[in-house]
């Protein structure tokens, strides 16, 4: 399942810091979007406003037709952040079936997660004997252990290298494609945003707002190969030469 996401200027002031402006802006239904831009620029303030993490200063945010404070009672959104939440304790396997009691939704078996995931033959281990790939796998799993409508993603990848990066993200794409979910995106990496987006956001800082809105059309999930392909080539070019200006965009 997944959901649309509307906004309707919504913005959010931190007394005197506009982290995010008046934004209008529609996500349509099993969207994947990626928001980049530089730091403070208030991509994490998008999502938190999204996950009813935090309250806008003016406006609206909707999930479907219903307000963020809803859908996340019912158990509607999956958040997946940088580190991975996973409980020291727990085994793999315990940590999804724990998610999924948390949640009071069952959602999809355990079992099957990890077998989709790729983590069967790891489902008895504690997470210092996981790799980092593998805990980011976990740590998804269990973020859509519930079935959400709406995966909110901030930089789930930033602590693997790059090619786990890459690997991960490529995964994730085919998932996805299997479970389709509404998913925001928030990354500093360029080629990943392109790699997996339907549609890049890009932002600017000091006030955070939208400067751009690029649509990938591309059909997902892409593969490795999409690196060569000439919308890959131009739109990670386009996004470059609004983040950086023109001259590094070629560099
Ligand atoms: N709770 C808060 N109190 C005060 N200022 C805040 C708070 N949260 C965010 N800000 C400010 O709002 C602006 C936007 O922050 P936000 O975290 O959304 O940026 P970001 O684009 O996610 O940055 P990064 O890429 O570094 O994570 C920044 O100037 C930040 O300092």
């Amino acid at each position: 399942m997944s959901a649309a996401i509307t906004y309707k200027k919504v913005s959010r002031r931190y007394g005197d810091v506009i982290a995010l402006s008046e934004t209008d802006l529609n996500i349509g239904a099993g969207q994947f979007v990626a928001l980049v831009g530089p730091s403070g620029c208030g991509k994490t303030t998008l999502l938190r406003l999204t996950a009813d993490l935090d309250q806008p200063s003016t406006g609206q945010v909707a999930i479907g037709d219903m307000p963020p404070a809803a859908a996340r009672k019912q158990r509607r959104l999956g958040l997946v952040s940088q580190r991975p939440a996973v409980l020291p304790w727990k085994r793999a396997i315990d940590d999804i079936r724990f998610t999924q009691i948390a949640t009071q939704k069952s959602g999809i078996a355990a079992e099957d997660l990890l077998r989709d995931f790729g983590l069967a033959q790891h489902e008895k281990k504690l997470p210092h004997h996981l790799s980092g790939g593998m805990l980011q796998r976990v740590n998804f799993a269990s973020a859509i252990a519930h079935d959400p409508d709406v995966l909110l993603m901030d930089e789930p990848f930033s602590a693997l290298d790059e090619m786990k990066r890459e690997e991960l993200g490529l995964w994730l794409g085919k998932v996805l494609a299997e479970r389709p979910k509404t998913v925001l995106f928030v990354t500093h990496h360029v080629d990943e945003a392109v790699l997996l987006a339907d549609r890049v956001l890009v932002f600017s800082a000091s006030p955070g707002r939208i400067v751009a809105d690029i649509p990938v059309t591309t059909p997902r999930p892409r593969t490795a190969a999409f690196r060569t392909h000439p919308e890959f080539v131009e739109l990670t070019n386009q996004v470059r030469g609004l983040l950086f200006g023109k001259q590094e965009a070629h560099a």
